[in-house]
């Protein structure tokens, strides 16, 4: 796999390209991949969860492996620089020019790093917003094998959320980008809140999908 640079040059740089970037924030267990999987298969974005490319990194066995995992054990942020380098080749690398971007930028640190060095401002940031109650139920049912599924780490990301993601939404709702969304309600309910928010900011999205099918 070729560096961020000979992939640059193969497919222009992120600048060039200026893809569309909608941000999926909310809670551990809001439902961000959950709703991502349904925006993909009705919009055509392509899902980069920052989540799941550090998880990747970890099974690769890199060299900051074992700290990532460590900080995802005890539900903290992995260091911007780390994180920002991650998402960047991701986002490099996809042909699509429709991003979705799931639980990034999780604090200050990480919009900073994404400001300096993607510069590229999102078009929306979907809020999913859900009680913790209902959040802690759909994380200790999830099954899926996550160190950080348990009640000790679960209280942990909670914390985070409240005190370094909200922050970060409320910014970007002083910039009239927020769309919140009730995403305590079944699963298909709040894609449909989420497909009118996406046909009514991003009507042209839905066109040039219907276009291509
Ligand atoms: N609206 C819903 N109603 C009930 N269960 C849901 C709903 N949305 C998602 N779930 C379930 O809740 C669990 C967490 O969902 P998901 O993985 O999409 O959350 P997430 O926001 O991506 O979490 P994390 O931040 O931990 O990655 C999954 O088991 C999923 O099937
Ligand atoms: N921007 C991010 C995103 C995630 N992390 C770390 O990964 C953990 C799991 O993230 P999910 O989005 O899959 O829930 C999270 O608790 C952090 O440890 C991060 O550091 N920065
Ligand atoms: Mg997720």
């Amino acid at each position: 796999m070729g560096s961020v640079t000979d992939v640059a040059m193969e497919k222009g740089t992120l600048a060039q390209r200026k893809p569309t970037v909608v941000f999926v924030l909310g809670g551990p267990g809001s439902g961000k991949g959950t709703q991502c999987d349904k925006i993909v298969q009705h919009f055509g974005f392509t899902h980069i969860s920052t989540g799941d490319l550090l998880r990747d990194e970890i099974r690769s066995g890199s060299e900051n492996g074992t700290m990532i995992q460590r900080m995802m054990k005890e539900g903290k942020m992995v260091p911007p620089e780390l994180t920002i380098k991650l998402l960047q080749k991701a986002m490099q690398e996809c042909g699509n020019d429709k991003l979705l971007i799931d639980g990034f930028p999780r604090n200050e640190e990480n919009r900073a790093a994404y400001e300096a060095v993607i510069k590229i401002e999102p078009k929306l940031v979907l809020f999913l917003d859900c009680s913790e109650e209902e959040m802690e139920r759909r994380l200790l049912n999830r099954n899926q094998g996550r160190e950080d599924d348990n009640i000790e780490t679960i209280r942990k990301r909670f914390k985070v959320f409240k005190e370094s993601t909200l922050p970060v939404i409320e910014y970007y709702n002083s910039k009239g980008k927020v769309r919140k969304i009730d995403a305590g309600k079944p699963s298909d309910e709040v894609f449909e809140d989420i497909k009118f928010f996406f046909t009514s900011t991003c009507g042209n999205i839905k066109h040039s999908c219907c276009v291509i099918l």
